[in-house]
């Protein structure tokens, strides 16, 4: 391991401890070079010391001890130059610090003294070692400190991966994956993820669908199927079993699942088993037709509301609204507070909550605004109004007619589903997958161990 040679300076008004490769230099040039170059004190701002062209990392070309953390030479303007002793403790990844079983943190973060500070800090090849007053020792790679003097927190993978909004036109050529290679290795399943990250949707083509279970066992290739009060795996055909319109043979608008609870489901699948005739019914009525599927982008929507009518966009984004199930006897859900139609975090857009059949009272405007409600039911009528007439855009409507050994699974945070009526017996099965749990299946199927546990603990 290269190490270097450290170099102390005692500067009026501070001390710069300066490290640098093994140079020919001689300490007194190098820390006349720091002091006394323009650059050093005002480093240029689009210098960027935190990736070279080829991508690659670089690290910074010096670190110092200051009393308040690690200063990190040459930072590129809008880029934090100080990482703090004490955060920097409280994240030390050392074998003792994290429990090597569970990768949780060891210790308690509040027995660390509050003014800890680095007792020497030296700059290694991979990264940087500090040791602490009080006689710990932590090392923090390169990778840890760009992430955070980049941008203070590390990716959460999902908001920078690529998303194609869907119009109608994508009826003709769905994404899709084979069910025998999601069954199989886990290519099969990082495709399959992906493709419901980029699309909002995939088929799952040449599913057995002589036996449900096959189904459940496909999802839950993804993760567990979440419990509702519907149940968890469901199979279910137009016999009102629950008291839910979709327990019916009657068109449903375009909707989102579960907006009544405060967390809706990550993920929501269909696979049509079967499709026939009401037993009994009579020549006239011995019809097994309709119930076309309708998928409509919610995010492709919501930036076309965004362009066409931006204060719509933003009444939708802010108004609290209530959502509600209540039709089954001694239950009755609705989230812990208002929720938005349109949710984002910073300017990317989260998550969609529409579905105006479980919609509940629209709360009037209060003089207060307490919980975005200040936005009255007219102004939030009129964006709706708006909202729905691009979601029933002929450009916006994806219809397919689901078929068995096709399974429909679906972002229910982007993209609606509706159905259109429909004669006879039609079997549906499918289930609800938690959000979470879908981002955790596809980072650890499509990104390397190391980046996925650096994004969620390094
Ligand atoms: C059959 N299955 C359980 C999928 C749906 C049950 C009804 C869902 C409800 N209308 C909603 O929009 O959330
Ligand atoms: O029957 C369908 O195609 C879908 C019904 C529905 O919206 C649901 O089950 O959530
Ligand atoms: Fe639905």
């Amino acid at each position: 391991m290269k190490s270097f040679r450290v170099f102390r300076r005692a500067l009026p008004g501070k001390v710069i401890w300066a490290v640098s490769p093994r140079s020919p230099l001689s300490a007194s040039t190098v820390l006349r070079r720091i002091s006394t170059s323009a650059s050093y004190q005002n480093p240029a701002p689009n210098a960027n010391v935190s990736k070279s062209d080829s991508g690659r990392l670089v690290p910074p070309s010096a670190i110092y001890n200051r009393p308040d953390g690690l200063q990190l030479e040459t930072p590129v303007e809008e880029n934090r130059n100080v990482l703090p002793w004490f955060w920097l403790r409280d994240n030390c990844r050392c074998m003792s610090c994290v429990n090597q079983d569970t990768m949780q943190r060891n210790f308690k973060t509040f027995d660390i003294p509050a003014d800890i500070k680095a007792s020497e800090a030296i700059r290694e090849e991979t990264g940087v070692r500090v040791k602490w007053s009080d006689g710990h020792e932590s090392f923090y790679p390169w990778g840890f400190i760009n992430a955070y003097t980049t941008s203070g927190r590390r990716s959460n993978l999902v908001n920078s991966h690529e998303r194609i909004y869907f119009g109608a036109e994508i009826a003709s050529s769905p994404p899709q994956v084979y069910y025998q290679s999601v069954m199989g290795a886990k290519q099969g399943l990082a495709d399959m993820t992906n493709k419901i990250i980029k699309y909002g949707f995939v088929f799952v083509t040449g599913t057995p669908f002589d036996d449900p279970e096959k189904t459940k066992e496909l999802l839950e290739r993804i993760a567990f199927i979440r419990e509702t009060h519907y149940g968890g795996f469901y199979d279910f055909t137009p016999d009102l079993a629950m008291a839910d319109t979709a327990y019916t043979n009657l068109a449903l608008p375009a909707h989102t699942d579960t907006t009544y609870f405060t967390e809706p489901a990550g993920l929501q699948a269909f696979h049509l088993l079967s499709h026939t005739p009401a037993p009994g019914a009579d020549k006239a009525a011995q019809a097994a037709e309709g119930g076309k599927s309708l998928l409509v982008d919610g995010f492709h929507a919501a930036k076309i509301l965004q362009e066409e009518d931006p204060e719509a966009f933003n009444v939708l984004a802010t108004k609290g609204v209530l959502w509600h199930a209540s039709g089954n006897k001694d239950i009755s859900i609705t989230p812990y507070k208002l929720f938005p139609v349109i949710e984002r975090y910073g300017k990317v857009l989260q998550r969609i909550r529409w579905n105006n059949d479980d919609r509940g009272v629209l709360p009037l405007d209060r003089p207060s605004g307490w919980n975005n409600t200040a936005i009255s039911a007219t102004a939030w009528y009129d964006a709706a109004r708006k909202w729905d007439e691009i979601l029933r855009r002929k450009e916006m409507e994806c219809w397919i007619q689901l078929k068995p050994g096709s399974v429909l699974i679906f972002d229910n945070w982007r993209v609606l589903h509706g159905r259109s009526a429909f004669e006879g017996i039609r079997r549906i099965c499918g289930g609800y997958i938690n959000r979470d749990d879908f981002i955790s299946r596809w980072k650890h199927s499509n990104f390397n161990e190391q980046l996925v546990h650096n994004s969620v603990r390094g």
